[in-house]
């Protein structure tokens, strides 16, 4: 599984779970066409296209969380291979975009804490950052969304980022609307981290 990965180290990952607007997003960055509204959990593999006219290789990985009429074990499956992804390719993926439903992400945080328990987006947030993978939080269907800066500040607070959401503007937080092309802090922040990885390379030399 995976063989089909490009040699390229420029690797942005695409999480997120169904429903959220992946493939719609997809078609923006790619022009490809993916199958939109349709059953929830259609990706099942990571695919690797062109992120044009960045010089990217972006990876849509299988959506997480609940997938409706996919068995548990298979679910788990997938997870443990997105994870097992994720480890091995860690020192080249140069970000992590975890999409959100702008309007319906805090619900579903809340409702899946609690002792037992973490929310899917949330424990994969943590597990990017334990790789050493920076994170953008791409809140998608923001045209959904009335309270917008409340909206984003709760947001950031269940990730553990201290609010206010605009200081993680550009590099941790990106609303955008990809039904409507509507991407541009999307690209901002994914450019700033690669930014941030030339520098870091360039630093190794001295
Ligand atoms: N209002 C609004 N709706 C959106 C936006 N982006 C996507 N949608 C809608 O959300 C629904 C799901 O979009 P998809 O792109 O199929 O979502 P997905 O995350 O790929 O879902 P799976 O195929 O289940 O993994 C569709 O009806 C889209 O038209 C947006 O920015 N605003």
């Amino acid at each position: 599984m995976f063989d089909t990965r490009p040699d390229r180290d420029s690797e942005v990952v695409l999480l997120g779970r169904s429903n959220v607007g992946k493939s719609t997003l997809m078609r923006e960055i790619t022009g490809h066409r993916f199958d939109t509204g349709g059953k929830p959990g259609v990706t099942r593999k990571p695919n690797h296209y062109d992120w044009a006219p960045e010089d990217f290789v972006i990876t849509d990985l299988p959506g997480f969380g609940f997938m409706s009429g996919v068995p548990d074990e298979v679910q788990e499956r997938i997870k443990t291979d997105i994870v097992r992804y994720l480890e091995e390719h860690a020192d080249s993926i140069l970000a992590g975009v975890i999409v959100l439903d702008g309007k319906a992400a805090v619900d579903i945080i809340d409702r899946h804490s609690g002792p037992d328990e973490i929310p899917h987006a949330v424990e994969m947030y943590g597990f990017l950052r334990e790789l050493g993978i920076p994170v953008v939080l791409a809140v998608n269907k923001m045209d959904k969304v009335d309270d917008r800066d409340d909206r984003l500040n709760d947001i950031c607070d269940r990730f553990g980022l201290l609010p206010p959401w605009k200081q993680w503007e550009g590099e941790s937080v990106a609303p955008i609307v990809a039904k409507k092309g509507n991407i541009g802090a999307l690209n901002e922040a994914v450019r700033f981290h690669l930014h941030e990885a030339k520098r870091d390379d360039l630093f190794k030399f001295f």
